[in-house]
């Protein structure tokens, strides 16, 4: 292993008008398939000399064991290393990752409160705001995500979802400007198409309105739940996709990539 992988995070370094793209394998890979599929994603970006420039933020959130050997595989590329969770504190809590941990991992951003572990681990604002702060105070930019559980009215999902982010980093809006935000309609995650593209640019938009009025007009928020390759060019507002199954073929994430890149800068 390339022992330099392994001394700090990647951290974000962004443009004010950066677009993100990324993938998250939940746990549908074992080890080796895991291995193999990053090689895939590597080479994808590896393609796209582009994205050095980096104002396409590429990203991707194996499972715990595989990170030490992802940071070696993505060493070098703009591929961001992701992790899927993450403790609040370093000492007894077994079973835990700590976010000092993934650090030194190399792991420079990290979901926090995934609708699946509020669901399954029953994990309430009060722990989302927990992981938030310990991942910023381990200098790792919390991936927070959110979202409305039923279809509603977009102002309502705005309104939904902006309770959340405040939730989330108990009122502090300069904890907030630290986020990454994946908005992900609870509805729309592991469903056969994404939410229409007029939903979510009409829930993010509201959702700006909401953020402007703490200057947080800028954050960045991202849109998953079954996204795919054709979805991004149709979004308004929206600073990228993250992705799941619809990635499982390393092409599609390639794909994703483009249309990021063809993006007019201010949108
Ligand atoms: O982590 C990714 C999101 O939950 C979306 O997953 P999905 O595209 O498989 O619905």
């Amino acid at each position: 292993m390339d022992a330099t992988a392994l001394t700090s995070p990647a951290s974000l370094c962004t443009f004010p008008d950066s677009l993100y793209v990324g993938v998250s394998t939940k746990m549908y890979m074992g080890y080796a398939r895991s291995l193999e599929w990053l090689e895939q994603l590597v080479a994808e970006v590896d393609a796209r000399p582009a994205l050095a420039a980096g104002r396409v933020v590429p990203f991707v959130i194996p499972s715990f064991p595989v990170l030490p050997a992802a940071a070696a595989l993505v060493a070098g590329s703009p591929l961001v290393l992701g992790a899927q969770n993450c403790g609040w504190a370093d000492g007894p809590w077994t079973g835990e990752v700590a976010p000092s941990m993934l650090a030194e991992l190399g792991v420079g951003l990290v979901e926090i409160g995934h609708a699946e572990r509020r669901r399954h681990f029953a994990e309430d604002d009060a722990v989302v705001a927990l992981k938030v702060g310990a991942a910023v105070g381990s200098g790792i930019t919390p991936l927070l995500c959110v979202g409305e559980a039923e279809a509603c009215a977009p102002e309502a999902a705005a309104e939904f979802v902006f309770h959340q982010i405040k939730a989330a980093v108990s009122g502090d809006w300069a904890m907030a400007a630290r986020l990454v935000i994946a908005y992900e309609p609870v509805w729309a995650i592991g469903a056969p198409e994404p939410a229409s593209a007029q939903y979510v640019s009409m829930v993010v938009g509201a959702l700006r309105d909401a953020l402007a009025q703490h200057g947080l007009s800028g954050l960045p928020v991202i849109y998953g739940g079954s996204a795919k390759p054709g979805l991004l060019p149709q979004l308004s507002g929206v600073s990228g996709l993250f992705l799941g199954r619809f990635a499982h073929d390393a092409a599609n994430f390639g794909r994703v990539l483009d249309e990021a890149m063809a993006q007019p800068t201010g949108c």
